[in-house]
């Protein structure tokens, strides 16, 4: 058996307020953070707003305006040194999949293994042929194979020279609903069985949080928060990530005390000290499933739209002050739009943000 060419996992990359443009003007502006071994990372923002630009100047593509990026305490890029992008040990994957067609399936995933010995490289790309779930395709060209397959090739030709990062740009845009639902758990699964470390660029929050460990949430070219899909959601850090992120509505409030607000849904404890303070006015978030019909709350409001969504019925409900927030209710619960039905709030964790 041939050994392989010894795998170097990456230990850490680390951006430190970085900025990028063209032609002198910010369109990234002091992005930074931190992604370690093995963690699948994910840019997430609306369109326009630097995530492509900041993979690629993280594949080196792009100049730095301010900052520095390291992988593995090195320096491979800042204000005056840009490492060429071939010795970054980066691979990457678009959205327009670009196999080359007059290649097989097998020697397009050998593209980048020209260095290796001949054994080594026919290893590999039977490994990742399997691993990929394409064993059998090797003598295949391109054309014959359906978009889902040619982005699992197009993933195994990233892959095979085991760079030390994967970056992903919108892989999954050019396929449909369906197929993409398929291939996004088993791409994660791929790149955790190897144990690599990979940064994904989507508008797509779902796909965010079905593959990322971490997300960092982008809005015009300033990363306002980095965190699990979970911190995201449920501790969103800025006003943008909150509304971005999941539906939710503000609900106008006022600190009652150091983990309380008053609202029009009655006074709301949460776990945590808000540290607020006594009297401010805030505007505090509620997804759907905060807020839950409850024929015995004292709370109430009238059904203006209503969807069922199979388990539940996802209600759109307007409180006595006008106020129009969204309500669970179990799929037993069938009410009529404009009936009046009562609420009660399920809120652990207050998420709110001075009235400006
Ligand atoms: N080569 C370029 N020259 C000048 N401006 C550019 C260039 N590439 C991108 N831009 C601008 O930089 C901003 C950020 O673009 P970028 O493609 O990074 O955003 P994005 O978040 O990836 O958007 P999308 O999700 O639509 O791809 C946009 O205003 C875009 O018009």
């Amino acid at each position: 058996m041939t050994s392989l060419p010894p795998q170097t996992l990456l230990k850490e990359m680390q951006l430190d307020n970085v900025s990028v443009g063209y032609d002198g003007i910010s369109v990234v502006k002091n992005a930074s953070f931190q992604l370690l071994e093995g963690q699948i990372g994910c840019l997430l923002g609306p369109s326009g707003c630097g995530k492509s630009t900041l993979l690629r100047a993280i594949a080196g593509f792009e100049s730095l305006m301010t900052g520095e990026i390291r992988i593995d305490g090195e320096v491979i890029a800042n204000q005056s040194l840009s490492v060429n992008a071939e010795h970054r040990q980066i691979g990457m994957v678009f959205q327009d999949i670009a196999l080359f067609p007059h290649l097989t399936i097998a020697q397009n995933i050998a593209f980048g293994l020209s260095a290796w010995p001949k054994k080594a490289m026919h290893e590999r790309v039977t490994y990742l042929l399997d691993l990929v779930g394409l064993a059998g395709f090797e003598g295949r060209y391109p054309h014959s194979l359906s978009g889902g397959q040619q982005q699992r090739v197009a993933l195994a030709r990233a892959i095979a020279p085991k760079p030390k990062l994967l970056l992903m740009d919108e892989p999954f845009s050019g396929l449909d609903a369906k197929l993409r639902e398929e291939l996004v758990p088993d791409i994660r699964a791929i790149l955790r069985h190897e144990k690599m470390s990979a940064l994904l660029v989507t508008h797509d929050q779902m796909e965010a949080f079905a593959m990322a460990d971490q997300v960092s949430v982008m809005s015009a070219g300033v990363v306002h928060q980095t965190g699990s899909p979970y911190q995201i959601y449920h501790r969103p850090e800025t006003r943008f990530v909150a509304s971005f992120i999941g539906h939710g509505d503000f609900l106008s409030a006022t600190v009652c005390g150091p983990n309380c607000v008053h609202s029009d849904l009655g006074n709301i404890h949460g776990e945590l000290n808000h540290g607020f303070s006594e009297n401010a006015k805030v505007d505090l978030l509620v997804r759907p499933d905060d807020i839950l019909h409850d024929d015995d709350s004292a709370f109430v409001g009238i059904i203006v739209s209503k969807w069922f969504r199979g388990s539940h019925f996802l209600y759109r409900v307007k409180l006595a002050s006008g106020k129009v927030v969204y309500c669970f209710a179990s799929s037993h619960h069938n009410h009529a739009v404009g009936q009046e039905i009562g609420l009660s709030v399920h809120l652990d964790h207050l998420v709110m943000f001075l009235q400006e």
